[in-house]
């Protein structure tokens, strides 16, 4: 990966290389990154509005395009959308569990969530558990993990679906290889992994208030094919304020899938389904 990037004080650096040998480059280092990374959103208020950087009011647009693409993807991948499957689902670096909220707790019967923030966490468990209460228990906020992705292993075959958003940035580039071939294990026979990120024009950004990097679509493709995953389909997320990043999202397969054949008398049948 060659394309030059910057920081957010507008320092250049010639390529991703450069900047992760000077930020990471030996084991103090590389801990103090992930350290000043969690240790930021440890001062973020425990809200939509904290987790999303003071843009809370993107999250209905957000959502929008998110479930979308999910019917998308369980239409084409699920036979009757995943209909007649127990779904489950992994909400990576969840913060307070918005998108398991606002969106996957609907599509699948258990969802997990891993963050490693406490008081995200504890505020996700808060929410939740107070809606599998209401709600029948054919879906539920199950497990709540709480530690980074760079740290986690997920069981064998356990989710139809991992849902990475807005989180992996704060992964060097070998960290993200590695969890997303330790997590290729936890995904059932056809599941698949959704990312959805903000997109650099070229190259990369790194905050250095945060400890994150926002890398480009060609940066994310070379990172794709170094985990041997498959791009089965992208979709650029559309509303959101002109002055944020281009967020896109990525579905990736382990193998090139086949369609899920529809015959005919099941066409009416043939859409995702949310689980009553
Ligand atoms: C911008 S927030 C997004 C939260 C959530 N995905 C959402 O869209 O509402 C970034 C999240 O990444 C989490 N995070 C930071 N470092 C992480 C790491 N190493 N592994 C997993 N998550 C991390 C933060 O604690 C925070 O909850």
């Amino acid at each position: 990966m060659e394309a030059a990037g910057t920081d957010s004080d507008g320092r250049e650096f010639k390529s991703p290389d450069e900047m992760w040998l000077e930020h990471t480059g030996d084991n103090n280092k590389k801990t103090q990154w992930y350290r000043d990374g969690v240790a930021y959103w440890e001062g973020v208020e425990a809200s939509v509005n904290g987790v999303l950087g003071g843009y809370g009011h993107v999250n209905d647009a957000d959502v929008k395009g998110s479930e979308g693409f999910l019917q998308t993807l369980l239409a084409e991948l699920f036979v009757d959308g995943g209909i007649d499957r127990h779904l489950v689902a992994l909400d990576c670096g969840s913060g307070i569990g918005r998108i398991t909220k606002n969106l996957l707790i609907r599509y699948f019967n258990e969802v997990d969530l891993l963050e490693p923030v406490s008081h995200f966490l504890d505020a996700a468990r808060e929410s939740l558990l107070q809606e599998n209460h209401m709600a029948s228990d054919k879906h539920k906020a199950t497990n709540f993990y709480c530690v980074p992705l760079q740290e986690f292993t997920p069981d064998v075959g356990r989710y139809d679906v991992i849902w990475v958003q807005w989180c992996i940035g704060h992964l060097t580039d070998d960290d993200f290889v590695s969890f997303f071939n330790r997590a290729k294990i936890g995904l059932k026979p056809g599941g698949f992994f959704v990312l959805k990120e903000n997109l650099a024009r070229s190259g990369f950004v790194l905050d250095k208030e945060d400890r994150s990097i926002t890398r480009s679509d060609s940066y994310f493709k070379g990172l794709f094919s170094r985990c041997g995953l498959h791009l089965y389909n992208s979709r650029e997320q559309k509303g959101l304020p002109k002055e944020l990043f281009a967020v896109k999202m990525y579905a990736l397969t382990t193998d090139i899938p086949k369609k899920v054949t529809k015959t005919r008398s099941k066409v009416k049948a043939n859409r995702p389904g949310i689980i009553k």
